[in-house]
């Protein structure tokens, strides 16, 4: 497809959507699956690792998604069947081909094969810091998808989008690119605002809520029935103590944890909140 009518569907789409919140018109779905996702980014050595799945403990009602550094997925993994908890684990992204001459890189059915479920795609340190733009971020979903892993896909806007009034608008960009030729239903969102990764500063659940419904009245514009269904977590400095607050929340489905889930106590409180649903 050509960019001008990629542009053309986009506008489209978005405006679409703005009407239909404007009329109160897209349903919220309770009793979607939960998701506590912890991203260690660049931390934790194999002691720790050890370490962490020997204390923490899995809860009902609440999927729990580990995404280490790729060295320590087969240990975790390993340590994960020992101590035979109901714990997932998850890479922290994968390349877009199957394999081949790519120094460095990850492939989608070698984490698969070291035990993962889930990747995160798209992560805002992967687009800042690797260039991964958003037709990558759709190659690397469908290489996700067909090697059987679940993917996260990241999406969120920069402080200076955000100052230009564009969120909306780079979300939807990022939705519909992210999901091109894909069956929205096996995917999972995380909202990540770059502006609260790692800052202290996250959005207010309200703030969050309201992205949240934004982005689910997007999917509802590709298939209104796999809309309801969609998990979109939250990320941005969630901790033990706001975690509840985002919990409350009729579209957060679950979030996406970094420095906090560092810390078993403190990622422990975090899954206890989802896990018993207030
Ligand atoms: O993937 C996790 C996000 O980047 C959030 O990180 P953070 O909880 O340290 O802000």
């Amino acid at each position: 497809m050509n960019q001008p009518i990629k542009a053309y569907i986009k506008q489209l789409v978005q405006e679409a959507v703005e009407q239909s919140l404007s009329q109160g018109k897209t349903a919220i779905s309770i009793g979607r699956k939960k998701y506590v996702i912890a991203n260690w980014k660049m931390n934790q050595n194999l002691q720790e690792t050890l370490s962490f799945f020997q204390k923490i403990q899995d809860e009902d009602g609440v999927e729990v998604v580990i995404c280490p550094p790729a060295p320590l997925l087969l240990p975790a993994h390993t340590q994960i069947m020992q101590e035979g908890k109901k714990l997932s684990l998850g890479a922290q992204n994968v390349h877009q081909e199957e394999k081949g001459a790519y120094t460095g890189e990850i492939a989608a059915n070698l984490v698969k094969e070291f035990g993962c479920q889930y990747t995160l795609i798209g992560h805002s340190e992967r687009r800042q810091y690797f260039q991964e733009d958003d037709q990558t971020i759709s190659l690397k979903v469908k290489r996700a998808l067909q090697e059987g892993l679940t993917p996260v896909v990241c999406i969120g806007e920069t402080l200076e989008q955000k100052h230009q009034a564009q969120t909306e608008k780079v979300l939807t960009s990022q939705i519909l690119l992210a999901l091109e030729g894909v069956n929205p239903a096996d995917v999972i969102f995380a909202y990540e605002p770059v502006w609260a990764i790692g800052t202290g500063e996250s959005a207010s659940p309200e703030e969050a809520q309201k992205m949240h419904h934004y982005i689910r009245a997007v999917l509802s514009h590709i298939d209104k029935k796999s809309a309801e269904q969609i998990a979109i977590l939250y990320g941005g400095s969630v901790n033990e103590t706001n975690a509840k607050e985002y919990a409350l929340m009729p579209d957060i489905d679950g979030v996406l944890v970094g420095g906090a889930s560092l810390k078993v106590d403190a990622f422990q409180k975090i899954i206890t909140v989802f896990a018993k649903g207030d």
